[in-house]
């Protein structure tokens, strides 16, 4: 297994728990240059595909995202709605992806740069590399494609106890500094290594989306429908490579 990355930070739900605000500060910087950090101490057995695993993961997305809440305040960050209470867990939904065996691919980007369409995910890794965030101070452009072709991406290497967090394309509409991690998933033999070994990858990625019905004004007076965003979005995120 792969060392923790030394720009994706690592936070303990155990400590956020304890003291929301301990780690405010670290919250603040991974949203604010990736959108993605490490959670680890959060109790959740991932290989439990199952109702239980969708209720664990419910539970500690919530729990979570009281947390930001919290540290957002504190910051004095541009909030505009409570997270916690505008995702009761109505809207959240899982999908578990198996990448087969890319030996006979021509290109490594096994998923083209996407915002998930929700506020925060979780994305469980198994001990194959492969997913990367962007860099957000390393581009100025905001649309999918833009970011693909200009950003340093950072791979998010597996780390046995840790779950990835994820900042979805609402959460920015929450709290305004915190845009959305742009990700994408390339998977590749590490250089040196055999190219014919079987190189096959699963990943589940539980996205949080607000309760529908949710509207939010942002502070230059514009409302915002969660639902008509989510309609709309849906189709056009997750776009294909361009040949
Ligand atoms: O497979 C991964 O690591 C990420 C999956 C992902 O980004 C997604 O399903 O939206
Ligand atoms: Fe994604």
């Amino acid at each position: 297994m792969s060392q923790v990355p030394a720009q994706i930070s690592t936070l303990s739900m155990r400590e956020l728990r304890d003291d929301p605000l301990k780690l405010s500060i670290e919250i603040d910087q991974a949203f604010q240059s990736t959108g993605c950090f490490y959670l680890t101490d959060h109790g959740i057995r991932a290989t439990a595909v199952t109702r239980a695993f969708e209720r664990e993961c419910s539970g500690l997305m919530k729990a979570l995202l009281n947390v930001l809440d919290v540290s957002a305040a504190h910051l004095g960050l541009k909030v505009n709605k409570s997270l916690a209470r505008c995702h009761t867990g109505s809207n959240f939904t899982f999908s578990c992806i198996h990448y087969p065996d890319v030996r006979a691919r021509p290109r490594p980007v096994q998923m083209a740069t996407h915002q998930d369409i929700s506020t925060a995910s979780f994305v469980f890794l198994d001990s194959t590399p492969g997913l990367q965030v962007a860099d957000k101070g390393s581009t100025t452009e905001v649309t999918s494609s833009g970011v693909e072709q200009t950003a340093d991406f950072i791979p998010v290497m597996p780390v046995e106890t840790a779950i990835v967090v994820l900042t979805g394309f609402h959460m920015q509409r929450f709290v305004e500094e915190w845009s959305s991690a742009f990700h994408r998933v390339c998977i590749d033999h590490p250089a040196g290594s055999p190219a014919l070994e079987p190189l096959e990858r699963y990943s589940i990625a539980f996205f949080a989306a607000a309760d529908e019905g949710t509207t939010i004004s942002s502070q230059d007076g514009e409302t915002f429908s969660v639902d008509e965003s989510l309609c709309k979005n849906r189709k056009r995120i997750y776009r294909e490579v361009p040949a």
